[in-house]
């Protein structure tokens, strides 16, 4: 079986690349690019459409196992593959926690035997999130974890936390932090400011996430361990990063489409909805987050994908759960924020959602030439669309993005050669 993706927009991010040729994919592989001809069986359009290495999500949470009405992995990588994500990192946020072995080894086998796209692993920090007992990190890495990580909070224990870097440092793998200080975020549920006022909650401080963001730049420079910094969301976070780069402290740095677009104002409209973690910040910490990746503080575009049920999300400020999902809207904020407003180039754009999120995690990276594993995002830049809850894959069918118009959408997917998404059929299986 042949298939020719013709005549799009291929981009080589960080070539720097772009020229209009076709992508010839056979069996799992892409054997040419170039003017094909009429040699395949199956010819797929992409005039006026960029053609990208697949596109990898290192910040997810699919829920299995535990809770499977927030999504599965089944639902999640649709989820992935609608929004043009070809492989993904779940965090170990699930019931139970990913700190043993064997829950690694489940999630890999429920994603070979579940998942339309590639489903990666992170584990935990901590046994059972706790933040008190170290889990076995050697044995973690051996079972297939990429990386370990708290999400959700932050170990604040720093003997534990030191004895995480070192480990991490032995085994060559990142450790990746979510940054918020407990003791500061207390019983916050959005950013501490206008909004909180007005709303009469309490409040979550910057100084929570930058607190963390230089305690955390500290034990990476001392233990030589590899650093990534998760959601970052402060204009604070992302100067304390600025500068560790600037001394050689191995990090890198996470923006979600969220924190690079959209502000605290939110909440006033949208409620719980738009409820998460760390919060949605003021319009000073949206153009800092935005500068972050433009000079290369911020390295990483990643969802932060985070399901939570209907009536969860109905329970109030106080009461609902942080989080909501990202998937199937990442490429088109990206695009309607970034790369049509001039702040981002395409490059850079597709660099910060393939290639340096997979080197970061140490996965093999998506490429498009003779040879490499067709893993590959048919990104139309100018379709213009409305955000369509009841259209989403993913189990969480709200968000408080939805109404929204966006330009740009992912309109084909294909990992390892399988054609697995067409925005006019959607799934294909
Ligand atoms: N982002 C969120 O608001 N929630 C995440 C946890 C996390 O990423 O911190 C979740 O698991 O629901
Ligand atoms: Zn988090
Ligand atoms: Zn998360």
């Amino acid at each position: 079986m042949k298939t020719v993706i013709a005549n799009g927009w291929v981009v080589e991010p960080e070539a720097q690349s772009v020229v209009q040729t076709d992508v010839l994919i056979e069996d799992d592989r892409i054997v040419a690019v170039g003017d094909v001809g009429a040699v395949a069986d199956c010819r797929i359009d992409a005039t006026g459409c960029y053609v990208t290495p697949g596109l990898v999500d290192i910040h997810v949470h699919f829920r299995d196992p535990g809770f499977p009405e927030k999504e599965t992995i089944a639902s999640g990588a649709r989820a992935a593959a609608a929004g043009g994500i070809t492989s993904v990192v779940c965090m170990p946020n699930t019931y139970p926690t990913v700190d043993e072995p064997g829950v690694v080894e489940y999630v890999l086998r429920t994603a070979a035997e579940q998942g339309i796209v590639r489903v990666h692993t992170t584990a935990s920090i901590t046994k059972g999130l706790k933040g008190k007992e170290i889990t076995e990190m050697p044995a973690l890495a051996k079972a297939g974890a990429v990386t370990f990580t708290d999400d959700g909070k932050s170990v604040m224990d720093p003997v534990i936390l030191l004895e995480a870097f070192k480990w991490a440092a032995r085994l060559g793998l990142p450790i990746t932090s979510h940054c918020e200080d407990h003791n500061l975020v207390r019983a916050g549920a959005i950013n501490r400011g206008e909004v909180s006022k007005a709303l009469g909650d309490v409040g979550i401080p910057s100084l929570a996430e930058e607190l963390v963001v230089a305690r955390d730049i500290l034990f990476a420079e001392h233990t030589g361990a590899r650093l990534h910094l998760q959601h970052v969301t402060t204009a604070g976070g992302v100067q304390l990063i600025r500068e560790a780069k600037a001394r050689g402290v191995r990090v890198t740095g996470e923006a979600t489409p969220h924190h690079f677009s959209v502000t605290d104002q939110l909440v006033l409209t949208q409620g719980a909805l738009a409820k998460v973690n760390p919060p949605l910040r003021t319009q000073a910490d949206v153009d800092a987050v935005v500068a972050g990746l433009q000079d290369g503080t911020l390295d990483v575009i990643a969802t932060d994908h985070a399901p939570h049920t209907w009536d969860e999300k109905q329970r109030g400020l106080q009461q609902a759960p942080f989080g909501f999902v990202g998937l199937e809207t990442s490429v088109g904020m990206t695009f309607t924020h970034l790369v049509h407003t001039g702040k981002l180039s395409v490059f850079d754009a597709i660099k910060k959602m393939t290639v340096v999120p997979a080197q970061i995690m140490g996965l093999p990276l998506p490429r498009l030439h003779p040879g490499a594993v067709a893993d590959i995002t048919v990104i139309n830049p100018n379709l213009e669309w409305e955000v369509d809850t009841a259209r989403f894959y993913t189990r969480a069918k709200h968000s408080p993005l939805a109404g929204t118009r966006l330009r740009g959408k992912a309109v084909q997917t294909f990992v390892g050669g399988r054609w697995i998404y067409s925005h006019e059929r959607g799934i294909l299986e």
